[in-house]
């Protein structure tokens, strides 16, 4: 039997995959962008249109446009933190117990803030949010993939700081090219060795080798992983080895990862026994919600109340919680 929106909304969520940067309630842009002296269109829908992927988005750069707009209302402390409240509160209408918040600090430094103010004011809107809303959280840190290796490893020395707490996995993001991680195996290498968690954007709009190459040098977890789709006969080493994918239904059909919902592999991946979690990527930008996500799932695949708890408990068990926060979350999750 089909749930209803009003039962998918109840469910307890987990959600690995949410950007910072793509997921600011309009209402905040608004109080951000005064704050910052940056004038923005009065009218919500123009605003909308600045703030939401292009409808004639063609490729994962098409739809990253709108963080060029928002970016420049994110280079305080203030706006961090209340950037980071405000995804909580959204976080907890959709009955999330638990959500890992990414951002990339190199891309709020223009003001003049350190990598480690970015971190201690996001994550200190986290924790207001925890306390407020009850739902709670970790910050994952990107580097991106523009990036040179040494800017990307000032990202990685982050973690080596006694200080900053809630810090709990690293990821690569930005645009996709086929072969990219092995730019980056000095670095990845290195987030290894030290033991940090690691997802990375993988296989989003780039081929399903970019899958493999992510879990060779230590993924844990992949960012979309779409294109795995493409690779049946490595299913069995996902299988295998726990990788848990983190994907996102509007966003990969936005960036153009899939061309239809027909299309879209998740229910063969599940079936198959991937490990594939739900999650919204951007919320603003993809103008959507843990809800909406679930929503759309069980419309186009049918999925029922079981097929959801098994998904929220591959998000727990690919977590990057503190024992304490799985100690508090694991009766809600592992029934
Ligand atoms: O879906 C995505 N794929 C790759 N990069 C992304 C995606 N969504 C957001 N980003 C980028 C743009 C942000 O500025 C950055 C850090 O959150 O990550
Ligand atoms: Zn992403």
């Amino acid at each position: 039997m089909c749930l209803s929106r009003t039962e998918l909304n109840q469910l307890p969520k987990i959600e690995l995959h949410c950007h910072l940067d793509g997921s600011i309630s309009m209402a905040t842009i608004r109080v951000l962008a005064e704050k910052a002296g940056i004038s923005i269109p009065e009218a919500d829908e123009a605003l909308r249109l600045k703030i939401t992927a292009p409808e004639s988005a063609e490729s994962l750069l098409d739809y990253l446009a709108p963080f060029d707009f928002v970016l420049p209302m994110l280079q305080t402390q203030e706006a961090l933190e209340l950037a980071a409240y405000d995804l909580i509160s959204q976080a907890k209408a959709d009955h999330v117990r638990y959500i890992e918040v990414r951002f990339a600090p190199t891309l709020h430094t223009a003001g003049g803030l350190s990598l480690e103010q970015v971190v201690v004011a996001v994550t200190k809107g986290l924790a207001k949010g925890e306390a407020d809303f009850a739902v709670k959280s970790n910050a994952l840190l990107c580097g991106m993939r523009h990036e040179s290796v040494a800017t990307v490893m000032t990202v990685v020395d982050l973690f080596s700081k006694g200080e900053l707490t809630h810090v709990a996995g690293f990821d690569l993001a930005g645009g996709e090219a086929d072969g990219y991680v092995s730019g980056f195996t000095s670095v990845l290498e290195t987030v290894k060795e030290r033991g940090i968690p690691m997802t990375l954007h993988a296989g989003e709009c780039g081929c399903a080798q970019n899958v493999m190459d992510a879990i060779k040098l230590g993924a844990t977890r992949i960012g979309h992983g779409v294109a795995i789709k493409d690779m049946p006969d490595k299913w069995a080493e996902l299988i295998d080895k726990k990788i848990t994918l983190e994907m996102a239904p509007t966003s990969n059909i936005q960036t153009k990862a899939i061309d239809k919902a027909e299309n879209y592999p998740f229910k063969t991946l599940f079936d198959a026994g991937v490990r594939v979690t739900i999650n919204t990527d951007n919320r603003t930008v993809s103008d959507t919600t843990l809800t909406d996500e679930y929503v759309k799932l069980a419309d186009w695949l049918g999925f029922d109340e079981a097929v959801f708890r098994q998904v929220a408990r591959y998000a727990f068990e690919a977590s990057f919680m503190s024992p304490q926060q799985r100690a508090d979350l694991a009766d809600e999750f592992i029934k």
